[in-house]
């Protein structure tokens, strides 16, 4: 089971500094977690990531099923063991993908039928069953089956789905859990106030351990999500974890933290490191830059990540256009470190009783052209 306790509140604004406990070690929040969708964070190893200071990465309920299957995984012990990683792991239970990747065929109470994206198959997934699969995978934190309906979407069609989601959350909470692993619930609603606080109150009267928003970053405008984030947020017990899936660039983060959100996964720092774009602490770089060639420069003069302390961007630069797989390799090791690192800072600053100050100078340098 999973405790959260609160170490600092921001005077002026929601931020707050918490710390998560498990059976798999202390997350300290605001949180950053690295996705690992098929039981890798692409590129990058174990002690890779315990280096940066990863404390809890992300992994799959509806890829693991497809490839390699969640029986194999189960076969080697679970998740953890499987990858030999010693640390958490959060699973997202399926909605997502099935509602964005697969092929969907039939959304019914009991659950929904689709077909896989890798080979066509067909499968089905219910609240039970996504439970189940992540009982195999064991993982720490588990995530309820949902809908995550697209964006935009007709309020009345949001307004029936979330409450379908509660009944299939009600379903989950039914499901007895390995004793290690954790459930939270997922806030749905759209983009519709009123709609979020009824899904909010009804999950709330399921008591979770942690609640997640769902719904958000589908493709909806950002001050949109901005303003249904910071609402949804506020409806959420205190003294429970809150977790915006899939957000996002450092800006989101920083303004999310400052709505009292604690823990965010996004694929933005390892897909974009694999397409040569870096995030610096005097804005974004992109490493094909010509006028890169013989820069001697690291990444970012203020970071200590090991791509950093032993590389200059001209090297960095030559590996991406040689096609080098190394160059994907450091490339993830900076841009991780660089959100790790940030929501580390936005935690300090968060318990030194600065936030607000440390938010708005990240944000003018997050946004300088100057690289
Ligand atoms: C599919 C992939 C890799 O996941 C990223 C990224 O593409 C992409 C595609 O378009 C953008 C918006 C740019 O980001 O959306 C993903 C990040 N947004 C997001 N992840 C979510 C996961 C979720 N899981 C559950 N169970 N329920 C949800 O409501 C939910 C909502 C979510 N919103
Ligand atoms: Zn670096």
């Amino acid at each position: 089971m999973l405790s959260f306790v609160v170490d600092a509140k921001d005077k002026n604004c929601s931020a707050r500094a918490g710390t998560i406990k498990t059976t798999h070690g202390i997350i300290e929040t605001p949180i950053f977690m690295p996705v690992g969708t098929v039981g890798s964070v692409k590129t990058l190893t174990p002690d890779e990531l315990y280096e940066i200071g990863a404390t809890i990465i992300l992994g799959n309920t509806y890829h693991l099923h497809l490839r390699p299957g969640d029986d194999i995984v189960a076969h080697f012990g679970g998740l953890h063991r499987f990858m030999n990683w010693k640390r958490n792991i959060l699973t997202d239970s399926g909605g997502f993908q099935v509602f964005s990747l697969a092929d969907l065929n039939k959304i019914t109470e009991d659950g929904v039928e689709f077909k896989s994206h890798i080979d066509g198959s067909k499968h089905f997934f219910s609240p039970e069953i996504s439970m189940e699969i992540q009982k195999k995978l064991g993982s720490d934190i588990v995530m309820a089956f949902d809908e995550c309906v697209p964006y935009p979407s007709e309020k009345s069609y949001v307004a029936k789905s979330l409450e379908r989601t509660t009944r299939w959350a009600k379903r989950c909470k039914e499901y007895s859990l390995d004793y290690h692993q954790s459930l939270f619930g997922i806030v749905q609603g759209g983009v519709f106030k009123d709609l979020r606080k009824i899904s909010a109150d009804q999950l709330i009267d399921l008591d979770f351990p942690g609640y997640a928003i769902g719904g958000l970053s589908v493709g909806e405008e950002i001050p949109l999500m901005y303003e249904i984030a910071e609402y949804t947020a506020q409806l959420l017990p205190e003294e429970k974890p809150r977790y915006l899936m899939g957000v996002g660039t450092p800006e989101d983060i920083l303004n999310g933290i400052s709505f009292g959100i604690d823990m965010f996964d996004c694929v933005m720092p390892t897909r974009n490191a694999r397409n040569a774009l870096l995030f610096t602490s005097e804005g974004r770089l992109s490493i094909k830059r010509a006028d890169l060639a013989k820069s001697d420069d690291p990444i970012d003069k203020n970071c200590d990540c090991y791509t950093c302390r032993n590389f200059s961007r001209g090297y960095l630069r030559h590996l991406y256009k040689a096609g080098e797989i190394l160059a994907m390799r450091l490339n993830t090791i900076h841009n991780l470190h660089f959100y790790i690192s940030l929501v580390k800072s936005a935690r300090n600053a968060i318990i030194n009783g600065n936030f607000e100050a440390f938010k708005n100078d990240m944000l003018l340098k997050l946004n300088q052209g100057g690289n």
